[in-house]
């Protein structure tokens, strides 16, 4: 209930429009029993027995359906006698055609101020849990994994859409209907409304029964949506590698078995589902008949209790607040498995971000003096991959990072921007730790150029641009003539409008690369991470780009991760990194005199 409250506090104007609804709900419901009621009148006309139900003098003020049904028959009676039968004929049904007119027109108006909540609240919920993602660490996406999160944005909030919202309808909606229907039906028989109440609870208990059993199935089936978008994006992500292996009978299979579980679930989730409306249906069914058969006698011992013509509208009046009692039922089954959606929403949403700014955080707003690691440890959940390490990087000086693969180099790079807190010892900025500072002024006296040049659907221009607002185009060209991307840029059809496909996969690897260079020049950040790509590019390619991270790194303070050593040889200190552990540090010429890891790495990269 309370998961089901919360995902009402993301519409706006919720009150009013709550207020709105009910009273839609209500006089469209009103005037919908109304005309049933008419029948009645309508009915003593045709079978002649109209002198008996005259009522003499308008009825006291009071509100309540007996009232106005009392008000009705006094002028209707008024009809009857002033004007003749067929007038009277005339004056219910000109007043059944009005009540329907009515009750249609606040029917499209509760309609349509559900329907403002639904988008409302689903647009709300995307955009909260699209800024709550956003914020998060960088740890949280080694844990879940990007299709489940799709999924949650898109399957789980589509389901509580359709479900929870839409039950708005039928949960809060049903039981004003089937109250104002009941409140009709004691004025007409108290003693036979009385004895239908009694064998309602029969279905709710029954229907209680098949709901409770439908959670868990439901949360089953969201989890298994969610493993299937995993494997959809791992899969087109990687359709490259699966046609080089012929690799589609693997990829299949996981597919396979994934969806054959989803099929299971979905159809024991169906099953349960399915069976609420035909055993209410037949549950229904059943009251009926024992309604009209104790009515029935009731009508038929000749007692003034019940008319007939009143049995028939009691009937009628019944029979139409079944769909609603049908629908409150599925209502309630659709809850449940909105919910179940709402709370894999919320998880994410109540997820804290591990990395946060402290309240009283200080600015940064220049680089000044060095970057320092002191005694520094860090593990991924219980792998440590970085131990007690200590370096410093002042200002303007070029810091490498090399070592076998797996040694801990880009996690070590990943602590400088503060995308991960250090188990032990802390990192240091101008003599202040990391945690000290506000994060976006840490990260924005920062660039990072990784491994993967990380490109979206969209121009070149906005690609270089990346989220610098009012960026000249002059601005831009001059960043892309740095990073010798501009020649490339105007053979493209449109130039710096030029679309460049998904993950920029209608460009080469190295003109992806040199558009992520063109990026970081833009951004002219004094402190530059570089994570080397290690995909090999031709020479002419690999030229470009050596040349123009060169020009990049000019003037700034840099830590290179290279994998290829040729590049790094002038940097002013190199680091070889293994096992999480610095086993070697100095220069180039001392490394090599050293004839340690590092000579044999070179070594072996001559060969
Ligand atoms: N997100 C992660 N979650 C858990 N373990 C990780 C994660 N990222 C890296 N590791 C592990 O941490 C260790 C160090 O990885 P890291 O990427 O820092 O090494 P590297 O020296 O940069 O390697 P390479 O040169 O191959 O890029 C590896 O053993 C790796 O398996």
């Amino acid at each position: 209930m309370k998961v089901y409250l919360r995902i009402f506090s993301y519409a706006p104007k919720l009150v009013s429009r709550l207020v709105q609804f009910f009273v839609f709900s209500l006089l469209g419901t009103v005037f919908g029993v109304l005309n049933l009621t008419l029948v009645i009148p309508m009915l003593d006309v045709l079978f002649n027995t109209t002198d008996q139900t005259l009522i003499p003098a308008l009825p006291e003020f009071e509100i309540s359906i007996k009232y106005f049904t009392a008000t009705f028959n006094y002028y209707f009676t008024k009809v009857v006698l002033e004007y003749g039968k067929v007038e009277a004929l005339l004056f219910v049904c000109s007043s059944i055609v009005v009540t329907v007119i009515l009750a249609n027109l606040f029917r499209y108006g509760e309609r349509m101020t559900a329907s403002k909540l639904r988008v409302d609240i689903t647009k709300n919920l995307r955009m909260h849990i699209f800024g709550k993602v956003m914020q998060l660490h960088i740890g949280f996406f080694n844990d879940q994994r990007k299709g489940d999160l799709i999924s949650r944005f898109t399957n789980d909030v589509g389901e509580v859409e359709s479900s929870v919202v839409n039950s708005l309808k039928s949960v809060m909606k049903e039981p004003i209907t089937i109250l104002v229907s009941l409140g009709v039906l004691f004025t007409i028989s108290f003693q036979l409304t009385l004895f239908t109440l009694l064998v309602l609870p029969i279905i709710a208990i029954v229907i209680g029964g098949i709901v409770k059993q439908l959670k868990r199935r439901a949360t089953q089936s969201q989890e298994s949506l969610g493993r299937i978008g995993n494997i959809l994006d791992e899969t087109f992500s990687g359709m490259r590698v699966i046609n080089a292996f012929n690799a589609k009978k693997f990829v299949l299979n996981r597919i396979d078995n994934e969806t054959s579980y989803h099929r299971k679930v979905n159809l024991s989730l169906s099953r349960k589902n399915e069976l609420a409306s035909p055993v209410s249906e037949i549950l229904g069914v059943i009251v009926v008949a024992i309604i009209v058969y104790y009515g029935g006698n009731l009508v038929l011992s000749n007692t003034p209790e019940l008319e007939a013509s009143q049995f028939m509208a009691f009937l009628a009046i019944y029979a139409s607040m079944i769909q609603p009692a049908k629908n409150f039922s599925n209502g309630i089954t659709s809850v449940q498995k909105g919910t179940v959606s709402a709370s894999r929403i919320f998880e994410i949403i109540d997820t804290e971000s591990a990395i946060k700014s402290k309240p009283d955080a200080t600015i940064l707003k220049s680089f000044e003096d060095k970057i320092e690691f002191r005694d520094v440890s860090f593990a991924y959940n219980d792998n440590t991959v970085l131990r007690n390490i200590n370096l410093s990087v002042k200002k303007g000086t070029t810091l490498a990072l090399v070592g076998p693969s797996g040694g801990g180099k880009s996690t070590l790079a990943d602590l400088v921007p503060r995308f991960y807190d250090p188990l032990k010892g802390d990192v240091f900025v101008d003599g202040l730790s990391l945690k000290d500072y506000e994060l976006e002024s840490l990260r924005s006296v920062m660039g990072v150029v990784t491994q993967e040049s990380i490109l979206f659907n969209d121009t070149i221009f906005n690609n270089i641009a990346f989220g610098i607002d009012n960026i000249r185009e002059e601005d831009v060209m001059n960043a892309a003539k740095v990073a010798n991307a501009h020649d490339f840029i105007m053979q493209t059809e449109q130039g710096y409008q030029t679309t460049i496909g998904e993950r920029g996969s209608k460009l080469s690897g190295g003109q992806r690369q040199r558009l992520s260079i063109a990026r970081a020049v833009l951004k002219n950040p004094p402190i530059l991470i570089l994570d080397e790509a290690t995909s090999a590019l031709d020479s002419e390619s690999e030229r470009l780009v050596q040349d123009a991270l060169t020009k990049l790194m000019k003037n700034r303070t840099s830590i290179v991760i290279a994998h290829r050593l040729s590049t790094i040889q002038h940097a002013d200190e190199i680091l070889v990194v293994q096992n999480g552990e610095i086993v070697e540090r100095g220069r180039h010429e001392e490394l090599i005199a050293n004839s340690g890891l590092y000579r044999k790495l070179t070594e072996i990269q001559k060969v």
